[in-house]
């Protein structure tokens, strides 16, 4: 039985963007996916995702086109939950040249489920690792990572960026455009998230940012002037002292992007009534600044806040769920049993 674990993330900024080629700083947290991988003498992969919705359930199946689970559930919802365990199985078939390799895959997750925390690139990196390993092959990270990167695009439909997957691989803050992908030096920030309860369909929303930007020029303009705030953040980051606590002044300036970064969201479209309401309260409590994180729809706000005043705020906000600190996870994936 081998059991590996990979974290979530917020985007500092740069999501959807990023799926066009600008530059993202996503950061990793510490809420992780643990996924637990056995062989099987047979080609079946069973697996038991506990935290998906339908309160759970336990499926076995032979994995592979056309063969889907028999569980009494629409078809669709199936292939939704099902789609990146699958294709994370599909990567350590692959990978380790095993075409017909059965599992017994359990997955468990304190990353809430598609509310742009990057819970999907978890469970696919920590999947690819836990199987890789299972059948006695070890990928670096550079290949894990552009693993999962495939699994994640394969299942979003040609839609994805290398952001996610390749933070929650190694961990800590990361700078990824386009192929280009790597770890950047940060100062520990003092994330705050705010979740509301829902979640929004990352596919849905990345076509509907890639239809805006193909009819009208100033959409495409907005997607520009994200990449181009999110160099000038990167450059802030480059000044900065990693091993010190950021300066106030550090803080406020990419607060001011990350405000910035919300409005430009917003105006593509992605953001949501409970994600504004839950952006205004953080700034009202004092917040540096605050965004929605990942696909948006619905999900998370990420806030910078030294303070517990964020927090406390958000906890009390109409529309939010659940408020919490979230600690940057310098480690990406590791294994907790080989
Ligand atoms: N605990 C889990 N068990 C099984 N699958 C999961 C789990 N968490 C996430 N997933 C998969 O990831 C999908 C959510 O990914 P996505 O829509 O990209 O949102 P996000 O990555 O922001 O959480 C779920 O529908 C499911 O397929
Ligand atoms: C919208 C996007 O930039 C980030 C999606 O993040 P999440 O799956 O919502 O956590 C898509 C991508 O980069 O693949
Ligand atoms: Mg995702």
């Amino acid at each position: 039985m081998t059991v590996c674990e990979a974290p979530g993330k917020v985007y500092l900024f740069g999501e959807h963007a990023v799926v066009y080629g600008e530059p993202a700083v996503p950061a990793a947290i510490e809420r992780r996916a643990t996924v637990t991988a056995e062989p099987r003498d047979d080609d079946h992969v069973r697996v038991e995702a506990e935290d998906l919705s339908l309160n759970g359930f336990t499926v076995e199946y032979a994995g592979g086109t056309g063969d889907r689970p028999d569980v009494d559930v629409p078809t669709p919802l199936v292939e939704a939950a099902m789609g990146y365990v699958d294709a994370a199985v599909e990567q350590a078939r692959e990978a380790a040249d095993a075409p017909d390799a059965g599992f017994d895959i359990a997955v468990e997750s304190d990353i809430p489920l598609g509310a742009g925390l990057g819970s999907s690139a978890a469970v696919v990196v920590a999947g690819i690792d836990a199987a890789t390993r299972a059948l006695g092959e070890q990928l670096d990270r550079r290949e894990l990572a552009d693993r999962a990167y495939r699994a994640e695009f394969e299942v979003q439909d040609g839609q994805a960026s290398r952001a996610d997957t390749f933070c929650s691989t190694m961990g800590g803050a990361v700078r990824v455009e386009g192929d280009d992908c790597e770890p950047i030096d940060a100062p520990n920030l003092p994330f705050v998230v705010g979740f509301d309860g829902g979640a929004g369909d990352t596919g849905e929303l990345v076509a509907g940012v890639r239809e805006l930007r193909a009819e009208h020029e100033f959409a495409a303009d907005t997607v520009e002037s994200v990449g181009d705030l999110v160099r000038t953040g990167e450059a802030l980051l480059a000044a900065a002292d990693p091993e010190s606590d950021p300066e106030p002044a550090l803080l406020a300036e990419l607060g001011e992007l990350m405000d910035f970064n919300h409005g430009l969201l917003a105006a593509l479209g992605v953001s949501a009534r409970s994600l504004d309401a839950m952006v205004w309260a953080a700034r009202d409590a004092g917040a540096h600044g605050a965004k929605l994180t990942g696909a948006g729809g619905g999900g998370c706000i990420v806030a910078l806040d030294e303070s517990d005043a964020t927090e406390t705020a958000l906890s009390f906000t109409q529309g939010c769920e659940e408020a919490f600190r979230a600690e940057l996870a310098t480690e990406g994936v590791r294994v907790v049993e080989p």
